[in-house]
């Protein structure tokens, strides 16, 4: 796939035609005094690619983190509002966490693999929900390296140590391992700053191939990316969400003057 097939195929939404997967409603959040997002709403679509840009420093990780409740493990972190997902407040006391994040899987900027064996990198969320059967392990291992477009380069040396892998095979595993327990979203906090071209070409390819089957929030400081491989883009700057649309309409003809300025390179 071109990147301009990349770009063309993503030209027609309209984000009010859209099912919707999550919901942010007047969400403010705080670490200690200082408030770093300033009262967000908006929904993510399903099955899309939702891109969060802006400068450094204007919440776009801090909004990601909401998603799966990561920003519990900071303790002068504190939230209002809510986030529903499928109409379910995932800030409600009687959500279980670890379960909220089974079903929003997230990848960092910086592959992750765990010191075991490409196979076992893989399995992992499986053992750890008691699945022993060897059949079962292998066709959920086989299935998630070949959604993760990884299979080919590695179904020779499964039982290798994950570490030597490329980077940007590490960080393809790290989604095959992501995807292996069948998450609903997928967060991707800028899964391609830290590798080369081919490699990040690779991984947008697969963010694209991924969106049938899960709803996708990729924060990336790189334009070129968010036009590429989102769908709909929610521009960011100190805490305020900014604008958020269509990509198509956000890069070509954005709303607000703060969008077209930051677009345009001419502030951030
Ligand atoms: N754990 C934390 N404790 C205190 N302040 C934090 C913490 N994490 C983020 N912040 C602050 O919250 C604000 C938003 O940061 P955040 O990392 O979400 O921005 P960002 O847009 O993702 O930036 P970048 O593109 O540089 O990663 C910043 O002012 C940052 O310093």
């Amino acid at each position: 796939m071109s990147q301009q097939q990349l770009q063309n195929s993503t030209s027609d939404l309209i984000l009010a035609d859209e099912k919707v997967k999550l919901t942010v409603n007047n969400l403010n959040l705080y670490y200690a005094d200082a408030r770093a997002l300033n009262g967000i709403n908006m929904t993510i679509p399903e099955k899309r690619v939702t891109a969060f840009i802006g400068p450094s420093g204007c919440g776009k990780s801090t909004l990601l983190r909401c998603f799966n409740r990561m920003n519990d493990l900071v303790d002068i972190c504190r939230i209002e509002g809510e986030i529903l997902m499928d109409g379910q407040n995932i800030y409600a006391p009687s959500v279980d966490v670890s379960e909220l994040r089974r079903s929003v899987g997230m990848v960092f900027q910086k592959p992750n693999p765990f010191p075991k064996t490409i196979y076992e990198n893989v399995a992992y969320g499986l053992r750890l929900q008691g699945v022993k059967d060897k059949r079962v392990l292998d066709e959920v291992v086989e299935t998630s390296l070949k959604g993760a477009a990884l299979w080919n380069e590695v179904k020779d040396r499964l039982h290798d140590n994950a570490f030597g892998l490329s980077g940007g095979q590490q960080q393809r595993l790290v989604i095959a391992r992501a995807i292996a327990i069948e998450p609903e979203v997928l967060l991707l906090d800028e899964p391609a700053s830290a590798l080369d071209p081919i490699s990040t070409l690779k991984i947008e390819e697969l963010i694209y191939e991924l969106k049938d089957r899960y709803t996708i929030v990729i924060v990336t400081h790189n334009m070129q990316q968010a036009a590429r491989v989102s769908d709909y883009t929610a521009f960011m700057y100190m805490g305020d969400l900014i604008e958020f649309d269509a990509t198509n309409k956000m890069f070509t003809n954005p709303s607000e003057q703060q969008t077209e300025d930051y677009i345009t390179g001419r502030f951030g």
